[in-house]
């Protein structure tokens, strides 16, 4: 950061096209279901001791923090103690009321919906590279004996601009380039104005935390999990937390997948119709010395239905320095991780398999 002629604190122009990480290509399970629904290959089988060895607790599902987005926009005080309650116990929480119109909402889902339908010839024009994390494939397989995820993932990054692939950018169907444009661009007012109250609640002026990202850039994850026959055998995506400062989540109205570490247990998050699930990310667990935690979390799968969820990576430029805030460490507080260079962060995590909170406990320091 520096001061330009009129004092504002501007961040230096990268113009740079970041790449992240690689991975062991793996096969496409819309394609394996397509031709064998009843047979799950035993590259996918988990363990019973895996799947179950946490309490799965549906009743607490109606526990999960609903924070009403205008009420947070008129600064009521009530709904922003509510959300650093959410932030502190949860670390998520659902958001009704943040104005991201359901007709786009819809139209998002109807031609991902489309993409994922049109045959794997059409859709490996968008394969992901094994030296990328962008485009059509599966991110996060690091070996050829890793049990993989009942899911397959398309993924770009939307922002910054610049730092666009358009190669990975699907052009079929028409109108799927233009509708992540809008419903990312609707999905960046809604995160950066969430990253200001979260700036407030973790005791700064309101833009100290934008500003610490020195540009926010922003990745699209569409993630597609097919039905399994066996879902009780299988995880959709494995257990981990994100790395990013807060992730935004459109999930299926119709299906639920997404489960949280409360406590103890595995809690479903209910699908909202409308409704965004928003998550803390590992960069908040950083800069407030852990007194928000970026929860895990995991997908399942179901046996009749499929499902697809649309999640936005909100995350700090490569060049951010990443650590607890001084007014964040105290004698009863004392610092417990590392400053990191953020893109050394974020490739250092996806450069690995996901594995729970093993990355934010890599970067605690040690005593
Ligand atoms: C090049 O385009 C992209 C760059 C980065 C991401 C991205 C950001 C994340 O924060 C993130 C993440 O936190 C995460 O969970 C651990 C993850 O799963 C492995 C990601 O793929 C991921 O990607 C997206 C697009
Ligand atoms: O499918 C979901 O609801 C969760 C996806 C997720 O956690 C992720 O993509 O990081
Ligand atoms: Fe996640």
């Amino acid at each position: 950061m520096s001061l330009n002629e009129a004092n504002v604190l501007v961040s230096t122009y990268i113009d740079e096209v970041p790449t992240y990480a690689s991975h062991v290509p793996v096969p496409n399970v819309q394609e394996t279901v397509r031709n064998n629904p009843l047979k799950v290959p035993e590259r996918y089988v988990r363990s019973e001791e895996e799947i179950q060895k946490v309490l799965y607790m549906p009743q607490l599902s109606s526990q999960v923090p609903i924070i009403d987005f205008t009420l947070l926009s008129h600064g009521n005080k009530d709904e922003i103690l509510k959300l650093d309650i959410a932030c502190k116990e949860w670390g998520f929480f659902q958001i009704v009321n943040h104005g991201v119109k359901i007709d786009l909402m819809q139209q998002m889902k109807d031609v991902v919906a489309e993409f994922f339908e049109f045959p794997i010839e059409e859709k490996n024009k968008y394969a992901m590279p094994p030296d990328d994390i962008q485009g059509y494939g599966h991110t996060s397989v690091v070996s050829e004996t890793q049990i993989l995820d009942w899911c397959d993932q398309l993924i770009v990054l939307v922002y910054p601009a610049r730092f666009r692939k358009p190669q990975f950018w699907p052009q079929i169907p028409e109108g799927l380039k233009d509708t992540i444009e809008a419903y990312s661009s609707e999905i960046k007012r809604v995160g950066e104005e969430l990253i200001n109250y979260l700036s407030l609640i973790l005791g700064l002026e309101e833009h100290v935390l934008i500003g610490l990202h020195k540009e926010v850039v922003q990745g699209l994850r569409v993630n597609y999990y097919p039905p399994c026959n066996t879902p009780e055998q299988v995880i959709g995506l494995t257990p981990h937390s994100d790395a990013s400062t807060i992730t935004i989540v459109m999930q299926d109205d119709d299906v639920t997948g997404l489960e949280i570490r409360y406590k103890e247990s595995w809690v479903p998050v209910t699908p909202i119709p409308g409704a965004l699930v928003v998550n803390v990310g590992d960069t908040v667990e950083i800069l407030s010395n852990g007194k928000y935690k970026s929860v895990e979390h995991r997908a399942m799968t179901n046996k009749n239905k499929k499902r697809t969820s649309f999640v936005s990576f909100l995350f700090p430029r490569d060049d951010a320095e990443v650590g607890p805030f001084d007014h964040m460490i105290d004698a009863q507080n004392p610092k417990m991780y590392k400053n990191v260079t953020y893109g050394e962060y974020l490739r250092h995590t996806l450069n690995r398999k996901l594995e729970g909170k093993t990355q934010t406990d890599a970067a605690k320091i040690q005593d």
